[in-house]
């Protein structure tokens, strides 16, 4: 089943001072669904992200994950949503079980700790600190992970820029610049309209078909 949307955004706008960070976004994810924000620096993933959380405040629109409004949620709305934080530099002085296990408190339902670290594929590493591992050793588990939970039908929404990461984990890929989602579809989808819009040819480049990373260069207004 892919219709129930478990994340609902409509308008959602959000300021610091004079700096609009997020103008006007909207943005579903289905049960089911492995959805990428896909955008640079500063595009307004993670004041987004806060807000489906209910750690940021948002200035306006119409918020809904899991049925609720963010703003007004309890302790087993918290349960319900997982959070993972991809370069966090919190905790790291902690083995891998030990950082495991205090993340797991968090949740009254939660997973056996050493189930997790297998599912990660970090059995060997349990006792080592968070810190010795590498910072692709750290994604390669992240894929894994992603991966495993959206097997089990599991909704994601994850951010991130690194373009390959959208590809290859993503159903769809909502693109995000200046606080706006620019596109969003599934990466077929994204080169199709650009094919489109040049008719076959990107400007400048040699390629006749263009890849996701042309139509993201191409949104993000940057030149491949
Ligand atoms: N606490 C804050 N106070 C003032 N401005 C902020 C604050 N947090 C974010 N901003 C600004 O809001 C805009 C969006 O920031 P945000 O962190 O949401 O982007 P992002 O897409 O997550 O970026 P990155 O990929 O670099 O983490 C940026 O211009 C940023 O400078």
């Amino acid at each position: 089943m892919t219709d129930f949307p478990v994340i609902r955004v409509r308008g959602l706008r959000n300021t610091y001072g004079d700096t609009t960070a997020v103008a006007g976004v909207d943005l579903d994810v289905a049960t089911g669904e492995v959805v990428a924000l896909l955008g640079p620096n500063g595009a307004g993933k993670t004041s987004t992200i806060d807000i489906l959380q209910g750690h940021r405040d948002r200035d306006s629109g119409e918020v809904s994950v899991l049925g609720r409004d963010p703003a007004h949620v309890d302790l087993d709305w918290r349960a319900e949503i997982g959070v993972v934080a991809q370069d966090s530099d919190d905790l790291t002085e902690l083995t891998v079980t030990e950082a495991v296990r205090h993340f797991a408190r968090y949740y009254p339902g939660h997973r056996d700790p050493a189930e997790v670290i297998e599912l990660v594929g970090l059995t060997d590493k349990t006792t080592a600190r968070v810190r010795t591992l590498s910072g692709g050793q750290r994604r390669r588990q992240f894929w894994a992970l992603i991966r495993r939970l959206a097997d089990e039908g599991t909704p994601i929404l994850f951010s991130t820029h690194y373009l390959d990461e959208a590809e290859a984990l993503a159903d769809r890929v909502a693109i995000i610049v200046g606080g706006r989602i620019v596109a969003d579809g599934t990466p077929a989808t994204l080169v199709a309209a650009l094919t489109r819009r040049y008719g076959g040819t990107v400007p400048g480049l040699t390629v006749s078909r263009p890849s996701l990373e042309d139509v993201y260069l191409d949104l993000i207004g940057a030149t491949p």
